[in-house]
């Protein structure tokens, strides 16, 4: 067969409003073995490397994955929770948040998250939403800038899923939302709370995940979106130029990544006199291993291992309440001119078609008694 068909399939349907908030994805466990099959999915992603397919797979399963392997396992192994990956736990515990406000706001929405790679899977969730009569779809990449990388990646991935699909929902996918007012505001608020509890340090640093600078070169609008957001928040926050910095980190492999890199920044920082830093990850929705392990415990040790007296991570958004609001009104713009508050169940949409059905039948009845009447 070469469509999925809608099993048990009724022309009477529900009218609710999907929404898939989409995450990177992370191991199922801190070990070799399990975070093996997690970079194989990630990395062989025609988006994320684009090194030509024979050459690649050589390269990845020959050198990368037993080496990064082992590697990686060992750095999740630092900031794993009783929860699992700080990566799942926390998009799980934000996508509650919104759950949780969006049933007493808009019960017509139904919310649910999955991950790119990995486990909880897109495919899986996506029937979920569709079993609970979800005849429109909203998918919100948890991704502030577009990257061909992660948002194109989520797109592919979609269209992939709905190209099986005999019938797929209405869908709307949420491309950015790098400087939204609303996100802006909530990353100037955890900012300023820091600020409040900790004092200011010389330096803010705002760092981003990097992409190869060839992926910028050839038109992805990340690094613009990404400095956009950071001149934003310096406004926002009404900081000077020497107060700031904005930085790319996590490079992968040999080609050269977007610069300048957090990792040499803050190894050069105190030689420059600078002793004191805070860095704050705002370029990714909920903390995860590459900034609990490689910004506050790596790039921490760099920093000090120069001469840096006092380094401070500022946590990403997480379930803040800022950005559950801020979510929250990213799914109702985008679902501007559709039924937020009155839609049907699947129950309620087959009883009104039986009803109608039954009416018709009634008109009928009464207008053939009508023209046997008249035709006496
Ligand atoms: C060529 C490789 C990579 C590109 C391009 C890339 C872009 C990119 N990644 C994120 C967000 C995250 N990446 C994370 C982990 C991670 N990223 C890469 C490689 C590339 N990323 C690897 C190999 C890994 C695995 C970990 C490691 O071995 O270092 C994560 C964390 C996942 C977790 O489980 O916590 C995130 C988040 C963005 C936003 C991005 C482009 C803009
Ligand atoms: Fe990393
Ligand atoms: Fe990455």
């Amino acid at each position: 067969m070469k469509y999925i068909n809608s099993e048990n399939y009724k022309h009477e349907h529900g009218d609710k409003i999907g929404v898939l908030l989409v995450n990177l994805g992370t191991p199922e466990a801190p070990t070799k073995a399990a975070v093996k099959p997690y970079l194989k999915q990630f990395l062989s992603d025609p988006r994320v490397v684009e090194i030509p397919r024979v050459i690649w797979y050589m390269i990845l399963n020959g050198i990368i994955l037993p080496f990064r392997s082992k590697r990686s396992a060992h750095a999740y192994q630092q900031i794993w929770t009783e929860q699992g990956s700080p990566l799942l736990a926390n998009t799980a515990s934000l996508c509650g948040g919104v759950v949780k406000r969006m049933a007493q706001k808009h019960p017509n929405l139904v919310v649910d998250f999955a991950m790119r790679y990995g486990k909880p899977d897109m495919e899986s969730k996506l029937q979920s939403l569709l079993d609970k009569g979800a005849t429109k779809l909203i998918v919100l990449p948890l991704y502030p800038q577009y990257s061909a990388t992660t948002t194109g990646s989520t797109f592919d991935e979609i269209a992939r899923l709905f190209s099986k699909r005999r019938w797929f929902p209405e869908l709307r996918f949420v491309n950015q939302y790098h400087d939204d007012p609303n996100y802006i505001e909530a990353l100037a608020n955890k900012v300023k709370a820091h600020w409040q509890q900790h004092g200011k340090a010389e330096k803010l640093v705002l760092s981003f995940h990097g992409i190869p600078k060839r992926f910028w070169l050839n038109g992805d609008p990340y690094v613009c979106q990404c400095f956009k957001t950071a001149r934003l928040l310096a406004e926002k926050l009404e900081l000077t130029k020497d107060e700031m910095l904005t930085c790319f980190q996590s490079r992968f492999g040999k080609a050269e990544w977007v610069q300048p890199y957090l990792e040499g920044t803050l190894k050069a920082l105190p030689g420059k006199g600078v002793k004191s830093v805070q860095v704050f990850s705002l370029w990714f929705s909920v903390d995860c291993l590459e900034t609990l392990e490689e910004i506050a415990v790596e790039n921490k040790e760099y920093f000090e291992d120069a001469g840096g007296e006092r380094f401070q991570y500022i946590p990403c958004l997480n379930d803040d309440e800022s950005h559950v609001d801020m979510i929250m009104n990213v799914i109702e713009r985008h679902a501007s001119g559709w039924d937020l508050a009155d839609g049907q169940s699947p129950e309620a949409h087959a009883e009104a078609n039986a009803n109608l059905r039954q009416s018709v039948i009634d008109k009928e009845e009464e207008l053939s008694q009508i023209s046997s009447v008249t035709s006496v």
